[in-house]
């Protein structure tokens, strides 16, 4: 299964960029002994319209966009559901064992994520309860999704 982010705003070159990477490249690295893939990320910049409803539902939009066919969603919001890192492992390989081929997570902008995708979204799950600069989730999701291929394959990276 290939899995990949969308986030509404993008990384500059830096520390978060750097950080980011280098769990996408592990996981990217270590994934295929789990049949796990990395697609990519998609990054797309904040809408600009002076009304927040209409910036949510024009990212929405782009995402809608860039969502492959039959993909699964997995949108991350403060409000979702909390899952501990072997809980997301079991998660992930669930979907991979369902014969699932496209995984996206979703990270919302500075005014969340539209109503609408929690309609079509498989699965909403938290990073914890406080809120996090996009910046920071998508250093987090890396790692939980670089975590997840360690916990699928039994690599001592993660310890209870
Ligand atoms: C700065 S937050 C936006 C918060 C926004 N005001 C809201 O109410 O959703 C940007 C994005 O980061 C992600 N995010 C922030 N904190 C999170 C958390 N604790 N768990 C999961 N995702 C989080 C969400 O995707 C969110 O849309």
């Amino acid at each position: 299964m290939r899995i990949g982010l969308f986030a509404v705003g993008r990384l500059k070159a830096g520390p978060e960029k750097e950080l980011a990477s280098r769990y996408l490249d592990r996981f990217a690295k270590a994934g295929p002994a789990v049949s796990l893939e990395f697609a990519r990320v998609t990054e797309v910049n904040e809408s600009r319209a002076s009304a927040a409803d209409t910036r949510k539902r024009e990212e929405a939009g782009l995402l809608e966009k860039s969502l492959p066919e039959g993909a699964v969603l997995i949108l991350l919001d403060e409000r979702g559901k909390a899952l501990d890192s072997p809980a997301f492992a079991s998660l992930v390989g669930r979907y991979r064992d369902q014969g699932k081929r496209e995984m996206m997570i979703a990270i919302g902008g500075a005014d969340g994520l539209d109503p609408v995708l929690y309609d079509r979204a498989d699965v909403v799950i938290n990073l914890g309860s406080m809120t996090w600069p996009h910046q920071l989730v998508r250093i987090l999701i890396a790692e939980q999704l670089y975590r997840a291929v360690t916990i699928l394959s039994g690599h001592p990276y993660h310890r209870v």
